[in-house]
């Protein structure tokens, strides 16, 4: 962030923490360098906010930020042993550094943060030099980002996810289509399902789609439709905590429930990847919201 001038509709903030904030004629938004954190977007057309952020987040060098896009990597939740820490991989918990801003003549930022490969002090484990990390990301009228690994002289495995968390009216009126027919593992039994028809939500749901089919969420209540698309990812996690689960994290509103959904796209378990030295994955997101 030192070394990158920045051009006007973008400036530098300390509070919460330490990032970049968009304001053009697209959209405002801010992203934090703890852990390329995308906090806010919201394009100048919405009039509610598209991601979601806890009041009670905690913004610490040493803690998640409950909200918002957490990056995911390198394994997803405790990782396919099951027993990985820090829970979602230290990727959420790195300092990644601003590498390039720039804004076009319309208005859409485009910023480049790369995981800092300097800072392993952190965690106090060397396990950065692995790979390039970047996040390429693209704030105007729709947000898109790409995580973008590339393994150093090793060869890596890895899983990775946009941890997006999605502001809606009341999830229990909530339905997300374009999932029809998928089959999906429920993270709280382990057993194996297809979906038939929508998803729609009556109580705590933790599933991950092996698809690579594209969501979009159906907020009457707002009347809204938000579509993910990706690229590179082949797993779509839906989340929703409920009541239970929201007591028992100290970062969420114990009724905060209802006004949130996270879709994450991202590629865990079986669909965690291999690159070779030198080789390259990105993985995409493309978020558009659409009025009904
Ligand atoms: O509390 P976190 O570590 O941020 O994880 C929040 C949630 O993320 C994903 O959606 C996982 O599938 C869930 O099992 C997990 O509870």
């Amino acid at each position: 962030m030192d070394f990158v001038d920045l051009p006007a509709g973008l400036s530098l903030v300390e509070e919460p923490m330490r990032g970049i904030k968009v304001d053009t004629q697209l959209c405002t938004g801010l992203v934090l360098e703890h852990g390329a954190h995308v906090v806010e977007w919201t394009p100048k057309s919405a009039s509610d906010p598209v991601l979601w952020m806890s009041e009670k987040s905690d913004f610490a060098d040493d803690k998640p930020i409950r909200g918002g896009v957490p990056i995911v990597y390198p394994w997803f939740g405790p990782g396919r042993k099951g027993t990985e820490q820090p829970g979602h991989g230290f990727g959420r918990l790195a300092p990644w550094r601003l590498m390039s801003a720039k804004v076009t003549d319309r208005g859409a930022a485009h910023l480049v943060f790369q995981m800092n490969a300097k800072d392993d002090s952190l965690l106090g484990v060397n396990r950065y030099p692995e790979a390039t990390v970047e996040l390429h990301l693209s704030m105007g009228s729709v947000l898109q980002m790409s995580l973008v690994v590339t393994a150093r002289e090793h060869k890596i495995d890895f899983e990775e996810g946009l941890h997006t968390y999605f502001t809606v009216g009341d999830v229990r009126k909530i339905k997300i289509n374009g999932l029809d027919g998928e089959p999906y593992t429920d993270n709280l039994t382990g057993k194996f399902h297809r979906l038939e028809g929508d998803l729609t939500f009556d109580a705590e749901t933790d599933i991950r789609f092996d698809t690579v089919k594209n969501p979009r969420i159906v907020d009457e209540e707002l009347a809204r439709v938000i579509s993910i698309e990706s690229v590179g990812a082949s797993n779509v996690v839906v989340w929703n905590p409920w009541v239970d689960k929201s007591k028992a994290m100290p970062d969420f509103g114990d009724d905060d429930w209802p006004g949130m959904v996270c879709v994450e796209v991202a590629n865990a378990r079986s669909g965690s990847l291999v690159l070779a030295p030198g080789e390259r994955h990105v993985m995409s997101q493309v978020i558009t919201v659409r009025e009904i």
